[in-house]
């Protein structure tokens, strides 16, 4: 069976169990207080060059589903910001709820959004590989960006729409020429703060940059996201892919900064 999940048995209140770092000192999601971040005018723009990406395929991992990309030189890199260097694009996926009520990881002054997306890069000026890069403190940055409901999301049906194809576990399609920079909001305003992976092996080695404005997409956009199933073909039990998302973990004195 899975080594982790999201159910009584395996999900986030026993992950410590195999993961010791599940309690340490700089572990994600957290709750985001706007008025007690600091206002950091230190704090650049976040500059994505994502124009010359190249995303190879979409992945049922049995966690979420995944869009890989090519990561093998600066073709698609984030940086300014809190980034020291340029980190590169390696893959986005999402977490999102049974219910539009819930299903984002990070939460702002306690109010959950209905799905958060990740794109994960990883410092490739530093460290030669993802796997070195992601044990290391300044080794991963993470980009959220807040899904909420409401009208048809314009761009989003080309991931929606071949969900179907990714429906079980270690299920993979072709998905080659999509640009994830057309599911990003007009404003890229943000806060960030120092964090770990959401998922086991929970590695504290992300610089967390979540996006202040959600992007708004359809219930029914949103629904396609729970035909997906965390079992593989063969299982019989199949369990609908839905409540993937970690809960707010303690800050631990840790600073969250705003940028403007
Ligand atoms: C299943 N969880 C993802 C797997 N990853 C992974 C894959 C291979 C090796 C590894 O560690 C060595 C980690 S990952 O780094 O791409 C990330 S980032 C992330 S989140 N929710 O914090 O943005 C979840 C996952
Ligand atoms: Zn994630």
């Amino acid at each position: 069976g899975n080594p982790w999940g999201y159910g009584k048995q395996d999900g986030p209140s026993v992950w410590h169990k195999n993961y010791p770092v599940a309690e340490g000192d700089r572990q994600s999601p957290i709750d985001i207080v706007p008025h007690q971040a600091s206002h950091d005018p230190s704090l650049g723009p976040i500059v994505l060059n994502y124009d010359k990406c190249t995303s190879i395929k979409i992945a049922n991992n049995g966690h979420s589903v995944v869009v890989e990309f090519e990561d093998s030189d600066d073709r698609s890199v984030i940086q300014g910001g809190p980034l020291g260097n340029p980190y590169r694009l390696k893959q986005f996926h999402f977490h999102w709820g049974g219910k539009d009520c819930h299903g984002s990881e990070h939460t702002v002054a306690g109010n959950s959004y209905a799905s958060e997306l990740h794109l994960v890069h990883w410092n490739a000026v530093k460290y030669k590989t993802f796997e070195e890069a992601a044990t290391a403190p300044d080794g991963l940055a993470v980009l959220g960006i807040f899904l909420e409901t409401g009208d048809n999301h314009r761009w989003l049906h080309t991931i929606t729409d071949v969900l179907y194809t990714v429906k079980f576990k270690g299920s993979v399609t072709d998905f080659k020429g999509f640009n994830p920079k057309c599911l990003l909001p007009s404003s890229l305003h943000y806060w960030t703060y120092l964090g770990s992976l959401t998922t086991p092996p929970l590695y504290e080695s992300v610089t967390w940059i979540i996006v202040k404005d959600p992007i708004i997409v359809s219930e029914k956009q949103l629904g396609k996201f729970r035909t997906l199933v965390f079992t593989g073909e063969e299982e019989d039990q199949r369990t609908r892919m839905e409540n993937n998302f970690r809960p707010p973990q303690p800050l631990k004195g840790r600073k969250v900064r705003s940028s403007n």
